[in-house]
């Protein structure tokens, strides 16, 4: 395996900055939507240090070198991964997409040799971070790619090859404008069960209740899979309820919503008046490391969302 490149390149219709500026989604094709990089703004990709070495070091191994069709994080469409190839072996693969800095993957990686892993990341610092894990752990059973999920899932995957797919605190886009952006939403539940086999898992985890309901909603919609824990905690052990009485998304950065001012999480207030008689909610996947993210989100006294669906 060679290294990914590591020139970045721009998306069409970037702007000089690199990010994509707010009309961008707007204008493009329906076609081209899962090849549009929506759910991201593009960040710097100037490694320093040891996640410099780390990549030096680590790229050849464990970096998929995919050939791009526009961008350093599109995939070529007429590309398909051959998993048994690229981890030597034949085993059950999980796919964790929006890996951050790796702190879920090489965690789970070590406590189950026996799987493979594959990191989708379109933020390279965090790449580079997860391959310096990767060393500091001495992990085999792992592998990382500088993507846009939506092309992963789409094109990338061959179909039915994951056992599990794992979103963990993707970027919540609370404003009304942006949630368009988020990942999860309907096309993104018809391109996971592409990739996914019968019985296999969709595990997901926010710490935004209205990006819980949306994920709640977009996978109860999908005709391909099943909520494994359809309609449990629901009422008052819902993490729903509690968060709609604790008013910790009232809060703006800490501060109480300026008058006039939308509350950060959209979809506060249900008809029966806060009580959140759906459930569905699975509870906290043990084979998931605390994140950094969700270290922060317990330290502002956020609720918690984990979803689990599976395949039919
Ligand atoms: C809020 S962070 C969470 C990281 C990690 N899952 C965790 O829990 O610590 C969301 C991550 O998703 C990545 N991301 C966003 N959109 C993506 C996409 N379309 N494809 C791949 N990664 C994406 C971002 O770069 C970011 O690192």
């Amino acid at each position: 395996m060679t290294t990914a490149s590591s020139t970045p390149g721009r998306p069409s219709g970037a702007l000089p900055d690199g990010s994509l500026g707010e009309l961008a989604d707007d204008a493009a094709p329906a076609a081209e939507h899962h090849r549009r990089p929506l759910s991201f703004v593009r960040r710097g990709s100037r490694l320093q240090g040891r996640r410099q070495q780390a990549w030096d070091q680590y790229a050849a191994d464990f970096v998929l070198d995919v050939p791009r069709r526009e961008a350093d994080t599109s995939v070529d469409p007429d590309f398909v991964f051959d998993p048994e190839a690229a981890f030597g072996r034949k085993a059950p693969l999980v796919v964790e997409i929006g890996s951050g800095l790796g702190e879920a993957v090489c965690h789970a990686a070590a406590q189950h040799p026996d799987w493979n892993f594959l990191a989708v990341e379109v933020y390279r610092p965090g790449l580079a971070q997860t391959l310096l894990r990767i060393g500091q752990k001495g992990l085999a059973n792992v592998r990382v790619v500088q993507a846009n999920a939506a092309e992963v899932l789409a094109t990338m995957l061959p179909p039915g090859s994951v056992a599990e797919l794992w979103v963990f605190f993707p970027d919540p886009w609370h404003k009304t404008r942006h949630i368009k952006r988020r990942l999860v939403q309907d096309s993104f539940a018809a391109a996971a069960a592409r990739v996914l086999q019968p019985g296999g898992l969709w595990r997901l985890a926010t710490d935004w209740s209205s990006y819980a309901i949306q994920m709640r909603e977009v996978g109860q919609a999908a005709a391909e899979f099943e909520n494994v824990h359809e309609g449990e905690r629901a009422g008052s052990d819902s993490p729903l309820t509690r968060v709609w009485a604790s008013g910790v998304e009232q809060l703006v950065g800490g501060a109480p919503v300026r008058d006039g001012r939308a509350p950060v999480s959209t979809g506060n207030a249900s008809a029966d008046g806060g009580v959140d008689t759906v459930g569905g909610w699975a509870p906290r996947f043990e084979g998931r490391a605390l994140t950094s993210f969700e270290q922060k989100a317990h330290k502002a006294g956020r609720g918690i969302f984990d979803l689990t669906f599976r395949r039919r």
